[in-house]
């Protein structure tokens, strides 16, 4: 039987962890509690990088065996990033700068091997043309509480389905978790996704 090392997923996100159970390889959660502000002036891609990192590895010094999966998901209008809304006058307030207008949607990875230290971390970005909305609809979608976690203050997998336009990219860096890149990225680290479905589909 291939063997597959124990899979770890360093992350809170429910989104992520369904993600990753679609794969159909076993992984356990463990979550960790990370500083998530960046002091100096980066560009969105080395902040989604460095973050993946600093949760991926918050992780892995805890253990000693495991590969361990980060990811940070920012939305990015005009160059400002909007992470989580710290309440709902904050999502009122996002949602109004991004209705109507393509913004960019950046998500890290970062992959690192406990036993060995060795890490590999890279980022997808994805454009998402958000349809105009009106007040009326900005509060109502805020009240159904979707927004609350979310970056940018909505969920394309869920009722913010209906008002995305469209993306240009990958729709998985949208929901905060490139399924490709970390596909390949595990390889690098010996777990092949199709060869062990084709095991456990045995
Ligand atoms: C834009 C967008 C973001 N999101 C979510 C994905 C992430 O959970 C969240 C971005 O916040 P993150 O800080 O990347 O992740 P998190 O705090 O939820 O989880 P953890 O740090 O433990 O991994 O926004 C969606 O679910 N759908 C979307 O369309």
């Amino acid at each position: 039987m291939m063997r597959v090392a124990r899979l770890i997923l360093a992350s809170g996100s429910p989104r992520r962890r369904e993600l990753l159970a679609g794969l159909g390889i076993a992984f356990d959660v463990i979550v960790s509690d990370v500083d998530e502000t960046i002091k100096e002036e980066v560009m969105p891609s080395e902040m989604v990088r460095t973050l993946a990192c600093r949760k991926a590895s918050a992780v892995s010094n805890t253990i000693q065996d495991g590969i361990v999966v980060g990811a940070d998901t920012i939305v990015v209008l005009d160059g400002e990033v909007l992470g989580k809304p710290v309440d709902k006058q904050d999502a009122i307030h996002m949602l109004k700068k991004l209705q109507g207008r393509s913004h960019t949607v950046y998500s890290g990875v970062a992959v690192i091997d406990a036993a060995s230290g060795k890490q590999l971390v890279d980022h997808r970005s994805t454009l998402v043309h958000m349809r105009p909305l009106t007040d009326a609809e900005i509060e109502a979608y805020v009240e159904t509480g979707e927004p609350l976690d979310k970056a940018g203050s909505y969920a394309i997998q869920g009722i913010g389905s209906t008002i995305v336009d469209r993306i240009d990219g990958d729709y998985f860096t949208v929901v905060g978790l490139p399924m490709e890149l970390l596909a390949s990225m595990l390889t690098s680290f010996g777990i092949h996704v199709l060869k062990a479905t084709e095991e456990t589909m045995r």
